[in-house]
């Protein structure tokens, strides 16, 4: 509603030009009256946490301001008094509208709200601040958020708030590059205070076509074991207290609903995270065809940024998060500082794309609502990164009915090995009554041992063997009267652990092995110590780089 105040040919009788100018400055005290009423009911809205009725009022507001300038005006230089009230409120509206839709987290609208308000007022304080905050918290664009909050810094305003924004941002595009994590302090801080703040960092991997399992996530150089090599939060994390040690099934129902609808949420919010869920695996489709995407699709560049509501098919979301979301608490996972009875579920997106194996060489550990994937074991260039999606410390068949129960039948190279495990063998573990229920464990673990020795079962291979019976060496080495018995007929705790977590990975159930068997936490002496810090090393990774920090883990154990 652009108002002209000239007849056709352009010229305004005298009589006339007064009665205008008289309407016109009505029409201006109306419009300014309206636009400080609208700014302070949207302001009142705001502080109420009205968000929606908020952004109304603040639509409304803008459509007005913007009503008042005419196109050519913006930006040209040509400021009339009036024009440049509407231009501050404009720049001052899109500002607080950016700042509403940040609160409702619709981060997208809000950036775009920034840039527009920026395109008015490249030094507006308040938008600078909130666009910078956007990036650095959401986007995990630091270097485009150090940017703002630098801007900001100049501003009499700014008076040293931005300071530890700007000092986060150069930390955070530190760790980004270098996977440096450190979180010693909050460790042996007990994890008190926050959970620390965690950057997102892609290291040498990549995702490319697996020969048998579709996607999956590959090592782009050698990778050390204890290696960080992915830290990434959540599109959506939902948590529930357990009464007992489990959650019941209604609970767990619950928690999957919200957890949906949050995931729903999300990727209604955002075009990168509807794109980046739509290119993992869903149920419906076969993996065969589907295409490894491009590692830019992970990266949150500013430029890719192209953020608004859109429709969502909730149903194939549904069906993606049944393949690919994550519970917190499980054997191939460490959660750290929370409550032994909280259990969560997640949707984190690279890490999805990580295929099973039995014999795995990665883990994650999960800090707030981030997840940190390390490599369990040292990993070559080109070799794939995997997780256990289920317990692999049980024998062959039982691995083979939890697979075919997520749907696939894993052909990792310990089950092709124990698959095809001489006949002779085979009979003769079933004969002695390895893995029976009812035998004697150390029995099941001394005649294990003597059937290897006899059909020279040597190095990776007796490590595969001996984590299928798991249980057994376990409860050999941890009860004592079974200890007694049996300690002096079969290889030491230590020489099991370690072959055990060369084979297919440690967990601290071995760990646990390893400390109680050896008398606490410290192991046996200088190399027992030495033993227990590799495979913590294996278990926790390189999440803490002071030695006392991983002690402390482990004395958690
Ligand atoms: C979370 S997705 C892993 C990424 C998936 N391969 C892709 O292309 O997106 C889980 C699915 O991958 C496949 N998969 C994972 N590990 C496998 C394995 N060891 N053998 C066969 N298929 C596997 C199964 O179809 C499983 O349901």
């Amino acid at each position: 509603m652009k108002r002209s105040y000239c007849s056709t040919d352009g010229r305004v009788p005298k009589m006339q030009k007064d009665m205008v100018r008289a309407s016109a400055s009505d029409d201006d005290d109306q419009d300014l009256r309206l636009i400080h009423d609208l700014r302070s009911s949207a302001a009142d809205l705001f502080l109420r946490e009205q968000w929606s009725e908020a952004l109304a009022l603040y639509t409304r507001l803008i459509r007005l301001c913007q009503d008042q300038i005419p196109d050519d005006d913006l930006n040209d230089g040509r400021d009339s008094e009036r024009m440049a009230v509407f231009r501050r409120t404009l720049c001052i509206a899109l500002s607080s509208r950016a700042e509403t839709h940040s609160r409702s987290r619709d981060f997208g609208a809000a950036l775009e709200d920034c840039d527009r308000a920026l395109g008015i007022d490249g030094s507006h304080f308040k938008t600078l601040m909130c666009k910078g905050r956007i990036l650095l918290h959401h986007f995990s664009c630091y270097s485009a958020a150090l940017d703002c909050f630098q801007k900001a810094s100049l501003d009499p305003q700014a008076a040293g708030a931005v300071d530890g924004l700007i000092k986060k941002c150069r930390k955070f595009e530190y760790l980004s590059r270098t996977g440096n994590f450190d979180l010693s302090d909050w460790v042996l801080n007990g994890f008190r205070g926050d959970c620390p703040q965690l950057a997102e960092y892609i290291g040498p991997v990549v995702v490319r076509k697996s020969d048998s399992c579709g996607r999956g996530l590959f090592a782009t150089r050698n990778i050390e074991a204890g290696t960080i090599v992915l830290v990434t939060r959540a599109v959506a994390v939902e948590r529930g207290i357990a009464m007992c040690e489990e959650m019941d099934e209604n609970q767990q129902l619950v928690m999957w609903r919200r957890f949906v609808d949050k995931v729903v949420e999300s990727a209604s919010k955002c075009a990168t995270t509807r794109r980046q869920i739509s290119a993992l695996l869903d149920g419906e489709e076969s993996e065969v065809a589907l295409e490894a995407p491009d590692m830019s699709l992970f990266r949150m560049e500013p430029e890719r940024r192209e953020c608004s509501d859109g429709e969502v098919d909730a149903g194939k979301i549904l069906s993606i998060l049944d393949m690919n979301s994550l519970v917190e608490n499980a054997n191939s996972a460490k959660v750290l500082g929370t409550n032994k009875n909280c259990h969560g579920i997640g949707l984190w997106i690279l890490p999805s794309f990580v295929n099973h194996s039995c014999c795995p060489n990665a883990r994650r550990t999960h800090v707030g609502n981030h997840l940190i994937m390390h490599a369990s074991r040292d990993i070559k260039a080109g070799e794939e990164l995997l997780f256990a999606y289920f317990d692999v410390k049980n024998p062959f068949e039982k691995r083979r009915e939890m697979s075919v129960s997520w749907g696939f039948r894993c052909s990792c190279s310990r089950c092709k090995f124990e698959e095809s495990l001489c006949r002779e063998l085979r009979d003769m573990m079933e004969e002695m009554g390895v893995g029976s229920e009812g035998v004697d464990a150390g029995k099941v673990v001394f005649r294990l041992e003597e059937c290897m020795r006899k059909f020279a079962v040597r190095g990776r291979e007796k490590g595969y063997l001996r984590a299928s019976f798991w249980g057994a060496y376990s409860e050999t080495y941890t009860r004592e009267g079974l200890f007694k018995r049996w300690g002096r007929r079969i290889p030491t705790a230590e020489a099991i652990a370690e072959s055990v977590a060369e084979a297919v990975g440690g967990d601290e159930r071995v760990l646990r092995v390893v400390t109680r068997n050896c008398g606490g936490g410290g192991g046996g002496g200088a190399s027992g110590m030495d033993g227990v810090l590799k495979l913590g090393r294996g278990i926790y990774g390189k999440i803490v780089k002071k030695k006392q920090a991983l002690k402390t883990l482990l004395d958690d154990i």
